[in-house]
């Protein structure tokens, strides 16, 4: 079984797909992860993340350690949502993408597109959101305790910003598929956020059965 969980940037789309992952005991990819090392990359080597030519060299990961702190910081994250327009680098990251998708028994993978790119066929699609506020908030929190010393207006403008970038390009942009089940965490504890997740996908099931 694929399960599909899109939405924009802190809506809590990865610990929902984890929480899937777990409960269903199925391997996930946080693609989100892939884009956050081009920009990485492009960082540490100087590359230019208007030349799109650049941001291809840079998808080699070779170097990265996925679970280096800094993939997570709100610069690179900014990188990843910039370098994340060109169609070429979508098309560099996604038969990996694609055969983590498709392994043996199924996968839960989160991002932006995989609903309606990288995995059309996924048998249970969630499109997880939440306000804008609500999202700055929680990213504020993460930051915070990751000791860095940011401003909750900054960290608004910046998901306000990547919003716009991610639902504005003309390859794969973040939209909700048409036949996704849409998840609105605004109002929820990420217990309750969890549990309608798992409501949601065994709905689908039932559906499909
Ligand atoms: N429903 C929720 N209520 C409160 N905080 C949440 C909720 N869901 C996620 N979080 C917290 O918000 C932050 C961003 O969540 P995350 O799952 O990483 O979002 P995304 O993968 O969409 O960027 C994390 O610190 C997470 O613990
Ligand atoms: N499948 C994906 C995943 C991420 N991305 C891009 O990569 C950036 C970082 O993704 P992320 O999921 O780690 O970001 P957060 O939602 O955690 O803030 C996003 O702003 C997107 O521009 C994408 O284009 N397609």
């Amino acid at each position: 079984m694929i399960i599909a969980v899109d939405g924009p940037a802190a809506s809590g789309k990865g610990t929902i797909a984890r929480a899937l992952a777990r409960h269903y005991g199925l391997p996930h990819l946080d693609t989100g992860l892939l884009y956050r090392a081009v920009g990485l990359n492009l960082l540490r080597w100087g590359g230019d993340p208007d030349s799109e030519f650049a941001a291809v060299r840079a998808c080699d990961f070779a170097q990265i350690d996925f679970d280096d702190p800094e993939l997570k910081s709100e610069t690179v994250g900014g990188l990843a949502s910039r370098i994340s327009v060109y169609s070429l680098v979508r098309e560099t990251l996604l038969s990996r993408q694609q055969e983590f998708a498709r392994q043996t028994g199924g996968a839960v993978l989160d991002g932006r597109d995989i609903g309606t790119v990288i995995a059309p066929e996924a048998e249970a699609k969630l499109f997880v959101t939440a306000s804008p506020e609500a999202r700055a908030t929680r990213r504020h929190a993460e930051l915070v305790r990751m000791g860095k010393a940011v401003h909750y207006d900054d960290v608004l403008l910046d998901i306000r910003a990547r919003d716009e970038r991610d639902m504005g390009r003309s390859t794969a942009p973040l939209l909700q598929a048409a036949d996704a089940d849409l998840l609105d965490t605004s109002d929820m504890t990420i217990d309750a956020a969890v549990q309608r997740a798992i409501a949601l996908v065994e709905a689908r099931l039932q559906r499909s059965a």
